[in-house]
């Protein structure tokens, strides 16, 4: 069988290679092998062979010379070579079904539509509107940006082209292009059921609709801005297009732009996320653009032509996701080509992907370095195929990019984000994201000003986003080292967000803190203290405490057998002898406690007897504290998983009105680790270490900390035997029980606790109103300065 097709396709001059099976040829391979099989071939049979690819014979050239001549030479007998199931589906007029004359009035048609006077004056507002309203609440939930990016491309295109009615026809137009996509991309088998049968039906609803938006605009007699009024006017120096052309036209730049632009937009933000100098480069740039505007000023053509790394970063991401492999042709006559024969029908794939990762052209390939299309010469070489080449050039190049840089502008100039889920990116033969791509969205906030500590944590706290809870006096100002990006709330926020539930929310105590909590957005928080530095491990490495905590939280807890190596998951650890198989498995870690070196953190009565003492044992373990045993935990070098326990770490009531202060952690501890106890969670105490470096004054810790002095021994009795009834399964319910139980039991101890029994409930109440979905994912984010 191998045979019959190597015999049915000879013939003399025909370039090396070979052609498989008959019917799939080396479909199979070439699918499966994608970027490999072309360079297995290669390797075997030079940069011009044969093969049989996705049912026909095709010659494939990776010979960027040889591509370059296929590309400007369609007047050969070169003409466009895409599957019959794309013809059929988008047209007999649509650009890639038409050639000689008929290509050339169809190209010069589209090419009157989006030329640059045209984006300026009429699409880029478009653009603008489209996308200040496509972005807006994005942080109010985990988003799928390749969805996202998708509807982006249909709709912002739909309103480019039908301005005022894009609106109404958009959500059943928006059912049918999907269809109409998939059909294009399929075999061409028309049967029901088959994508092709469901992408061509898909084609005539497109087509009555459209049909029926043209005599609409025709009986009105209204002027229209848009692509449809322009191809609907009739201009004596114009070539008149008969409304199949127009239709066909229609659809031919909604399926160009769509796939492209909207690959690129999600692979700009998957390479930002990945690379943060890049992304800093460019907010600055953006930032630089919208600082000089009033908030609701659209983008304009100046603006657009002043984002020059903007552009570059969208080369860069076209040319290392490879957003288009190559393109095909076919011969209209036996020619020679390249010194082979190349008989007539026979496909060319002129395949430019490697062209991308040549280290002559684009030094260190395979890196992510937008810098290098600064030096434009790169744009305009000879091998530049990633928008085609030739009399076929992508005449949509500016259009694409200027709805690129537009949503680029509004993305990161309103957002910042985190990946979550891990989604997986397939990059052949198309770049997609096959379960999507999915981001979680904080807002960005441009405010450049500065505070102290965190200069040394730079290194590793930059690249994430702060929350800022600021304690005490809210005209006073909080200074933010430059480039940070945080989000800053002071009492008036609070009082603000919270209405009369902020009463829950401490006032002059880094109680407060746990606001932030509330309103984060992120699976992961870290909180320090602000006299807290990077403390060094004994051969004097920076201890990057955040990774650290990530690790600790990554890794899975034993609270049910004490590991006597500490943590089992750590590298040159394991579960030692004796240890139960069945419990091997662990918990889901919920709370990180790391500790401190230098100032210890001791009551005022420890501290006031020994003001000199200093710690300075680095111990290198990780443990997880056993079930049913408590913890006084720090709030000075902690990180939890929100999703996982959130609700509980709240931090009481503390400070201004109370009767006491410095018990908010050991509280928000307590509460916690019966919690995760009852829950199955797991919390790990050890590393990482920070360096404390302020001691707080002992007499006005000891006047803070007096009644707690005398009230934990009553308190930790109370936690020890706080047992939380099987039908509490969320930490919300678990909290709620416990603060009935603190009410019943501690209330007798003093009326405070009756007072935070109530502050429990409304800090409950708060953090359901802010989290309407559940933990993490969510919640609104109030508002940010
Ligand atoms: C980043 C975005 C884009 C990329 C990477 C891209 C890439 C390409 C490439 C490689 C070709 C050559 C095809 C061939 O030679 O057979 C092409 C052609 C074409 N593109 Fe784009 N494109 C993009 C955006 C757009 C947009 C927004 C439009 C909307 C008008 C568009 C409309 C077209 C059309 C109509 C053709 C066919 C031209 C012809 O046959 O004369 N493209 N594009």
């Amino acid at each position: 069988l191998l045979r019959w097709n190597e015999v049915r396709y000879r013939k003399k001059g025909l370039p090396p290679g070979t052609m498989g099976w008959p019917v799939f040829g080396e479909t199979t391979e070439f699918l499966k092998q994608g970027p490999n099989f072309m360079k297995n071939q290669r390797a075997r049979y030079g940069s011009f062979f044969k093969s049989h690819i996705l049912g026909c014979p095709t010659v494939v050239s990776m010979d960027p010379e040889v591509n370059r001549y296929i590309l400007m030479n369609e007047a050969k007998g070169l003409v466009p070579g895409y599957p019959q199931s794309m013809l059929d589906i988008l047209g007999k007029c649509n650009i890639a079904a038409v050639h000689g004359s008929t290509h050339k009035y169809m190209r010069g048609a589209l090419l009157a539509l989006i030329n640059p006077t045209v984006i300026r004056d009429q699409i880029l507002p478009k653009i603008d509107e489209f996308m200040t309203s496509h972005l807006a609440g994005w942080d109010n939930q985990v988003i799928n940006i390749q969805e996202k990016t998708k509807e982006m491309a249909l709709l912002s295109s739909l309103k480019q082209i039908a301005g005022i009615e894009s609106s109404s026809i958009t959500p059943a137009f928006k059912t049918e292009f999907f269809k109409l996509v998939l059909g294009t991309l399929s075999l061409p088998i028309d049967l029901p059921g088959t994508n092709y049968y469901h992408g061509f039906q898909a084609r005539k609803n497109i087509v009555s609709m459209l049909e029926k938006l043209i005599e609409e605009r025709r009986a009105s007699k209204q002027v229209h801005k848009d692509m449809l009024g322009c191809l609907l006017t009739s201009d004596e120096n114009k070539h008149k297009l008969s409304d199949e052309e127009i239709i066909d036209m229609v659809i031919t730049i909604l399926y160009s732009g769509y796939e492209t632009v909207s690959t690129t937009s999600m692979m700009a933000v998957k390479y930002l996320h990945d690379h943060p100098k890049v992304l800093e480069e460019l907010r600055k740039e953006q930032l630089a653009i919208r600082e000089k505007k009033n908030p609701e000023d659209p983008i304009d053509w100046n603006d657009l032509k002043s984002m020059k790394f903007t552009r570059a970063v969208i080369f860069e991401t076209s040319r290392l996701a490879t957003i288009v492999n190559g393109v095909l042709r076919k011969t209209t006559q036996d020619m020679e080509l390249n010194g082979y024969l190349i008989p007539k029908g026979w496909r060319i794939y002129v395949y430019t992907r490697e062209i991308n990762y040549d280290s002559f052209l684009y030094p260190e390939p395979l890196t992510f370095n937008p810098w290098r299309w600064l030096d434009k010469s790169l744009e305009c070489s000879n091998y530049f195929f990633i928008f085609g080449g030739g009399t076929r050039l992508c005449p949509g190049k500016e259009l694409g990019i200027s709805e690129i840089s537009t949503f680029l502008h509004y993305f990161v100039t309103r957002y910042r984000w985190e990946e979550v889920g891990g989604d997986k990116l397939m990059k052949f033969p198309r770049v997609e994201a096959p379960n999507g791509l999915h981001l979680r969205l904080d807002i960005v906030i441009p405010t450049i000003r500065n505070l102290d500590f965190l200069e040394m944590w730079r290194p590793f706290l930059q690249p994430y986003h702060l929350i800022i809870v600021q304690d005490g006096d809210p005209s006073k100002t909080i200074k933010v080292p430059d480039g940070y990006d945080y989000e800053l709330y002071n009492r008036n926020d609070i009082n603000k967000i919270l209405g009369p539930r902020s009463s829950c929310i401490s006032f002059k105590d880094s109680a407060c803190r746990c606001f932030g909590y509330m309103v984060s957005k992120k699976k992961y928080i870290f909180t320090i203290d602000d006299d807290c530095f990077v403390a060094t491990d004994p051969s004097g490495k920076p201890v990057n405490a955040l990774e650290q905590h990530i690790k600790n939280l990554l890794a899975p807890s034993t609270p049910f057998f004490f590991n006597t190596l500490y943590e089992p998951f750590r590298d040159g650890a394991d579960f030692v002898r004796g240890y139960p198989f069945s419990l091997r498995e662990g918990v889901p870690t919920a709370v990180s406690h790391g500790l401190w070196l230098n100032i210890p953190d001791y009551d005022a009565p420890t501290q006031l007897v020994k003001p000199l003492e200093r710690n300075t044992r680095f111990v290198d373990a990780v443990m997880t504290i056993p079930k049913g045993t408590l913890f006084p935990m720090c709030g000075m070098n902690l990180a939890f998983d929100r999703d996982l326990i959130g609700p509980a770490m709240y931090f009481g009531l503390m400070g201004d009105g109370q009767p006491i202060g410095r018990y908010d952690d050991m509280w928000a501890g307590w509460c916690t680790k019966v919690i995760t106890d009852h829950l199955g969670l797991g919390v790990k105490t050890g590393l990482p270490y920070i360096y404390h470096s302020k001691a707080s004054n002992p007499f006005v810790n000891l006047r803070k900390e007096y009644k707690g002095i005398f009230w934990q021994e009553e308190i930790i009795p109370f936690f020890q035997s706080a047992v939380l009834p099987k039908d509490c399964t969320t930490v919300q319910a678990c909290y709620i029980e416990l603060s009935k139980q603190v009410k019943e039991k501690l209330s007798k101890v003093d009326p405070y606790f009756d007072k935070l029994a109530d502050a429990m409930v409304t800090w409950i109440e708060a953090w359901d109103e802010l989290n309407p979905n559940g933990p993490g994912s969510k919640l609104a984010n109030g508002k940010s300065k």
